[in-house]
């Protein structure tokens, strides 16, 4: 069982969170984020790297229902890194980048640009991609296409691309947060003196449709003095108007308050699948 799975190809913004806490030879790049965790699950390998959360365009929902549905991982530490799109040709279509029949990216990246795609370039369709860095790497395959990618700067000198437009995203901060999961409980150390630490759990509320038990769950966690940085609910996918919630918590999960809210939680008939107390690593821009 060896080396960090991450959401790539090379130059994608997952390798560059991965790459600012590990060695670039021990990362392995995946082609989804499905395959980075499912890496971890089944031992393939140690870690994985993975996007959760824009600062722009909010969770990934890929992230979080797979590891609410499909895994049990753990949070070993997140990577706070510093977002910027740009818009790139392959140098054969640099004259004229402006007519390109298709845009490529990311949906997450697509939607970060989505006021200026419509301004500048309302007539181009744009296609998903697997990865922003997938996304480029297909434009300097195939220059026979007047396609364009949306990337990051590393991209574009990865794979032999030309920016055209820089800093496409619609609002200036524009950061993504990144999970490094294992499969066990154990976290990276203290990156600063000062960090903050966190723990997220996901809840599942009890069948009975009964009144008011969303305001007993935050009660739990308001008479305590918890203090929530987020809550959020997906659906479960068992029918409309069921869902579970997500919510991080800025405590460790061993902190006798915490055990208190875990265990009135499951009383109430709420099930808490926790993924783990970590710390923050926050990463400069490229
Ligand atoms: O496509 C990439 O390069 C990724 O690492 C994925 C991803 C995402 O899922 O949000 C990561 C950061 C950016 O917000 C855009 C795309």
């Amino acid at each position: 069982m060896t080396g960090i799975a991450y959401l790539g190809p090379e130059a994608s913004f997952t390798h560059l969170a991965a790459k600012s806490i590990y060695p670039a030879d021990s990362l392995v790049p995946m082609r989804t984020i499905p395959e980075c965790i499912e890496a971890v699950s089944q031992q393939k390998a140690s870690l994985a790297v993975v996007p959760v959360e824009n600062a722009l365009e909010g969770t990934v929902p890929l992230t979080i229902d797979y590891l609410f549905h499909e895994a049990d991982v753990y949070i070993q530490a997140e990577i706070l890194a510093p977002i910027a799109q740009h818009l790139m040709v392959h140098p054969d279509h640099v004259k004229h980048w402006d007519r390109v029949e298709t845009i490529y990216s990311h949906p997450h990246a697509l939607a970060q640009c989505h006021k200026y795609l419509s301004y500048r370039l309302s007539n181009v369709p744009t296609e998903q991609y697997s990865s922003t860095a997938a996304a480029a790497k297909l434009c300097a395959e195939h220059p026979e296409l007047a396609i364009a990618a949306i990337a990051n700067e590393t991209a574009a000198h990865e794979y032999g691309l030309v920016i055209v437009e820089r800093d496409i995203h619609d609002f200036h901060f524009n950061h993504t947060r990144f999970l490094v999961l294992g499969s066990k409980k154990d976290r990276l150390e203290r990156p600063t003196k000062k960090e903050q630490i966190k723990t997220t759990w996901m809840l599942k509320l009890p069948q009975d449709d009964r009144p008011g038990i969303l305001h007993q769950v935050l009660s739990v966690f308001a008479w305590r003095r918890l203090n929530l940085s987020k809550i959020e609910s997906r659906p479960l996918k068992t029918g409309l108007g069921h869902y579970f919630f997500i919510v991080d918590i800025l405590e460790e999960e061993d902190h006798i308050m915490m055990k208190g809210a875990a265990e009135e939680l499951t009383f109430l008939g709420c099930t808490v699948k926790t993924l783990g107390s970590y710390y923050t690593y926050e990463t400069e821009s490229e």
